[in-house]
């Protein structure tokens, strides 16, 4: 089946929001909810189509976009890749010029809308802040609080505490201090081998962790296929046992290699940072990936990738151009909010 290239917007106004529109009932996926957009024409440049349809669709003229997450999916009647691009902005007053209804809804409240079985990692990447910011190791708390103190102001909104020194009752009691005092300020990611207990925090496994359930799961799957016993919380059917996680919270994994990201991507996360793509200080010999082949791997998956290695907020313009939702890092993004 000839793969269709769509080109579609998430476009977010000053406030934040985000605009979605209605399907007509006779479209293609229709009635669902959607980024506005539409099929690329023979010959089009992906910016031109995108202020097309756009123009067409909404009667604005964009006049800042960047890519935002590009990715393919096979519906049993239409293959489609789904080229969304991030539109921060536009001349004019978007409104439904075909006729459609439209909604300026929070990345959050997107959560509530049904959109095409395509749109899952589109609704993540809306959601996703550029940046990541994992927490260096400190055993001085005050010294903690204070520098994710300066990444709030610094704009910083998703973070990981990662804390390799700390482990069991002193992780957990640690967390407990931190999500007190930060816990509205960030979207929070922990380490653990179970998804976390708090609730609406998201769980970051590390590429070890992610191989680990994957054989595990590859493992169960075979044993139902022989006709052992279900699981206990599997459904029969194809992919009988759930990947590991809880609702309305994050699921993120590291990732190094093309092997890595698809265990990720079958174990359903929301997003990978994928490293290193530079040589880093703690790692200077260690091999890296390079630009290229970075942007190849990224290409291979479906959903949102944070670059890590290296990095920082100078190198965003070149982690969106490879097709990464940001960069993740740690002595970049903590000195970003100073010491
Ligand atoms: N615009 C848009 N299309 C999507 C999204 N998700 C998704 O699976 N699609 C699929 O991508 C294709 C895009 O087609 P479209 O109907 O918007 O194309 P278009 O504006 O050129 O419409 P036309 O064919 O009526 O001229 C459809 O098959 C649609 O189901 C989305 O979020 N936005
Ligand atoms: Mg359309």
């Amino acid at each position: 089946m000839r793969r269709i290239h769509v080109i579609a917007a998430v476009i977010r106004d000053d406030q934040n929001r985000i605009l979605i529109a209605k399907r007509p009932d006779h479209a293609h996926q229709g009635g669902l909810w959607e980024f506005p957009g539409g099929k690329l024409e023979e010959g089009e440049q992906r910016f031109d189509g995108l202020v097309r349809e756009l123009r067409e669709e909404l009667g604005i003229t964009v006049t800042q976009a960047r890519p935002l997450l590009d990715i393919r999916h096979d519906y049993p009647d239409k293959s489609v890749r789904l080229d969304v691009w991030l539109v921060t902005g536009f001349d004019g007053e978007a409104h439904g010029a075909e006729g459609q209804p439209v909604r300026w809804v929070t990345a959050a409240g997107l959560d509530e809308y049904e959109f095409p079985a395509a749109n899952a990692p589109v609704v993540r990447a809306a959601q996703l802040p550029e940046c990541y910011l994992t927490t260096p190791d400190m055993n001085d708390e005050q010294a903690l609080f204070a520098g994710l103190q300066r990444a709030k102001e610094a704009g910083i909104r998703l973070v990981q505490l990662r804390q390799t020194q700390l482990s069991g009752s002193a992780y957990r009691g640690l967390v407990e201090r931190v999500l007190e005092r930060f816990g509205a300020d960030f979207r929070w990611m922990l380490k653990g081998d179970e998804p976390p207990e708090w609730p609406g925090v998201g769980w970051h496994l590390t590429g070890r962790q992610l191989r680990k359930i994957w054989e595990e799961r590859c493992a169960a799957e075979a044993s139902f296929a022989a006709g052992a016993p279900l699981l206990q919380g599997s459904s029969p059917g194809v992919g009988a046992v759930p990947p590991p996680r809880r609702a309305a919270s994050l699921f993120a994994a590291s990732c190094h290699d093309a092997e890595e990201l698809v265990m990720a991507a079958e174990l359903g996360v929301d997003f990978v940072t994928l490293s290193p793509v530079l040589p880093t200080q703690s790692h200077p010999g260690a091999t890296h990936l390079g630009w290229e082949r970075a942007r190849e791997l990224i290409d291979s998956v479906n959903m949102p990738v944070y670059l890590l290695g290296g990095l920082g907020p100078q190198e965003l313009s070149q982690a969106f151009e490879a097709g990464a939702q940001g960069v993740a890092g740690i002595r970049q993004l903590w000195e970003l909010a100073g010491e």
